[in-house]
């Protein structure tokens, strides 16, 4: 039996991928051969020596310790694209909330209750809560993934002008991007010329504050800035002090705080970007998928620690070896199956940075002792048998 523990409520559709008779699902700290997490914070977690792997039913994996779990031989997935419709649906909503005055609009007609004249005090004072349009404004996207791409394609069905801004932009996602999306060769170039900007990038090092004062300092008198990504990218105090001084009109996020709450110009949502049936449902399978796989198979599709490592069975047991990227692993791995007579039916290795993983496929099962010996190699994390 393989143990799962979810440590999130996960969408039952995902969890029914897992075979009763092969799995059971546990609570119980360190005793887990695989981890379901969305966004429960699991970077100051002990993880138990028989944890093999992580699925983040999402995208963002900030709240997983990877660097960490990469020398524990725990390899870290996520679920690419999985919920990108539903952040998008969501940033329509906060790109027209933040137009048109709809949210206290709806709060002054219920104040009203059902009060005789509210026909005509409708009339009356409407005017109050006049907006404007979307179609000719300029959106400015920073990030252009899974969710920034259909954003952006999104925003040019609105006739909106679109700028785009993603130094690391895959050539999978140029391809899907609207041709009328205009390139920005900086986050600058965006910050300048938008009415609205949204922001669709992983939180890491190196994009924490992307958005701090010098950045809001740039942007048009009067924009609002949409952060559906991740609340460590805006610098909070440097974006109130942009609104208190009209620097900037709005701040919309999906990521609230004690220090933003109650402040005017901002619009808290309660982090509802990826809550929807479809897309709960959507990472759910996925995450469960990439699990199995990587348990039954030792196959690896959309880790974030290591590349994609697929390898149709072959022989009689396979050795799934998660190692450092260092020169002549391939030769130690391939020379200890070798010396013992054994013949390596099929070989697989890929790396990526720091980390590297083999699969190799070998004509007889009896394997544990190699496996053994491997295992005692400094710059091999982990390796599994697969029988
Ligand atoms: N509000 C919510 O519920 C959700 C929030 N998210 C957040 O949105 C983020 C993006 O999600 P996806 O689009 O699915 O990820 P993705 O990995 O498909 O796209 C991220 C893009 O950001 C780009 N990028 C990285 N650093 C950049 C920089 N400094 N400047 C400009 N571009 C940069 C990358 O090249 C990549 O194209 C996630 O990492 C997560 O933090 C994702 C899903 C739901
Ligand atoms: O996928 C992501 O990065 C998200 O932020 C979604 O988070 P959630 O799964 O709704 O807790």
């Amino acid at each position: 039996m393989l143990n799962i523990r979810c440590l999130n409520k996960i969408a039952e559709a995902g969890l029914a991928q897992f075979p009763q008779a092969s799995y059971q699902f546990t609570e119980q700290a360190g005793a887990e051969d695989a981890i379901l997490v969305r966004s429960a914070d699991l970077k100051e977690m002990d993880f138990g020596a028989g944890l093999k792997a992580i699925a983040r039913a999402g995208a963002g994996t900030n709240n997983i310790p990877t660097a960490r779990c990469s020398e524990a031989g725990i390899v870290v997935f996520n679920t690419p694209g999985a919920n990108a419709n539903a952040v998008k649906e969501l940033v329509l909503a906060g790109l027209l909330m933040s137009s048109r005055p709809v949210v206290p609009a709806i709060a002054w007609i219920e104040s009203l209750g059902s009060a005789a004249d509210l026909a005509q005090r409708v009339e009356q004072e409407k005017s109050r809560f006049v907006g404007t349009e979307l179609k000719g404004k300029t959106l400015g996207v920073i990030g252009l993934g899974a969710i920034g791409i259909l954003v952006a394609n999104l925003a040019v069905e609105l006739d909106m002008q679109v700028v785009g801004y993603d130094p690391y932009i895959s050539v999978d996602a140029a391809w899907k991007l609207s041709r009328q999306v205009r390139h920005a060769e900086s986050l600058e170039a965006v910050l300048k010329t938008a009415d609205y900007v949204t922001i669709h990038v992983p939180l890491t090092p190196q994009t924490k504050n992307l958005i701090a004062a010098s950045q809001l300092k740039l942007m048009k008198t009067g924009a609002v800035l949409l952060n559906f990504a991740r609340g460590g990218l805006v610098q909070e105090d440097a974006v109130l002090a942009a609104l208190a001084a009209r620097q900037i009109r709005g701040y919309v996020t999906d990521f609230p705080s004690p220090a933003l709450a109650g402040k005017r110009g901002v619009t808290l949502i309660p982090h509802l970007g990826a809550s929807t049936e479809e897309a709960e449902e959507n990472c759910a399978v996925m995450a469960a998928q990439e699990l199995i796989d990587y348990l039954e198979n030792g196959n690896i599709r959309n880790a974030v620690n290591l590349p994609d490592v697929v390898m149709e069975r072959s022989g009689q047991a396979r050795l799934c070896c998660f190692h450092r990227n260092v020169p002549n692993m391939l030769a130690h791995i391939s020379g200890m199956i070798s010396k013992q007579g054994i013949n390596i039916e099929n070989l697989l290795n890929r790396s990526q940075g720091e980390f590297a993983y083999t699969l190799v496929d070998v004509d007889t099962p009896a394997v544990e002792e190699i496996a053994a010996t491997l295992r005692q190699q400094p710059e091999i994390l982990r390796v599994r048998v697969i029988v």
